[in-house]
């Protein structure tokens, strides 16, 4: 099977472009309206909708009915015309005078991003990683719902977990099939990733969200998603030699104006 590796994906897969019938049972009061697009979404604009989501959550739960594209470029953090461009895709442009409304933007968020239907979750690899994980509640009330749990450790196998006991890896195959499993989480060491990852996707799973650090080949069709804290670190790392070069240079300058 040709295989693609997970970094050469540049658009959303089609589960987020189309909204399916069971999405949209769950839509809330405000009438739909025409949806002009029908090309991918930028996958650089995909990573900002949930921050835009988390915003305008934020202002729902103040009681906010509307927002401008500043007001809620600033609570996000980007500029208001990259914003605009953004929310454009989603054919969503506001009311000039007015700005956008709350409630209607987060359900046009959500659609887009496929969270007003639930998604199945199974976590691979039940260590400390893989406990945390299961145990967050924050998955559950955003439409992810962690159905199974697995290790390849017998001891931890048949261990409650977050409410679920664990299976073993060796139920893989049957356990997607039978909770109907969309999204993999890997938590195992990096060493079993790949294999793990291969089970998924032989078993029908599209989506994966990998926490070994391990760059995953995955054949097309397949999103992977890679998490690692240390590259976050490593980034800030980075910023902060910046400043602190930057103090440097200062005190040296501050130091040779001295010595003349
Ligand atoms: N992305 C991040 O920011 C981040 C942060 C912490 C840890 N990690 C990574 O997450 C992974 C887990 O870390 P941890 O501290 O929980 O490790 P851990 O050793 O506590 O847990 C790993 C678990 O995977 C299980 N396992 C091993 N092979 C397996 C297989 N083939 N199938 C199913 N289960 C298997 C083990 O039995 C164990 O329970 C590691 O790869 C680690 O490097 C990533």
């Amino acid at each position: 099977m040709p295989r693609a590796r997970e970094e050469q994906r540049t658009c959303v897969g089609p589960h987020l472009s189309t909204p399916s019938i069971d999405a949209l049972e769950h839509t809330p009061v405000t009438p739909p309206t025409p949806r002009p697009r029908e090309r991918g979404i930028p996958e650089a604009t995909v990573a900002r909708l949930p921050v835009y989501l988390r915003a305008l959550q934020s202002l729902s739960d103040a009681g906010t009915p509307t927002v401008s594209s500043e007001g809620l470029a600033t609570a996000a953090g980007v500029n208001s015309a990259k914003l605009r461009k953004d929310l454009s895709y989603l054919g969503s442009y506001g009311t000039r005078g007015v700005g956008y409304d709350v409630e209607y933007l987060i359900y046009q968020i959500s659609r887009e991003l496929g969270l007003t239907k639930d998604w199945s979750v199974a976590i691979v690899g039940i260590g400390n990683l893989g406990r945390a994980l299961a145990n967050y509640g924050g998955f559950g009330t955003r439409g992810f719902r962690i159905a199974a749990v697995l290790d390849a450790d017998t001891s931890v196998v048949g261990r409650e977990v977050a409410g679920l006991s664990v299976r073993h890896i060796d139920t893989l195959e049957e356990t997607v099939k039978m909770e109907k499993v969309s999204i993999g989480v890997i938590a195992t060491p990096a060493a079993a990733a790949q294999g793990v990852c291969d089970r998924l996707v032989e078993a029908g799973v599209t989506s994966v969200l990998n926490f070994a650090p391990v760059v995953l080949n995955v054949p097309p069709g397949v999103d992977v998603r890679k998490v690692d804290l240390s590259i976050e670190l490593q980034i800030l790392a980075f910023h902060e030699q910046r400043k602190n070069g930057g103090q440097g240079r200062a005190e040296w300058i501050e130091a040779a104006e001295g010595l003349g």
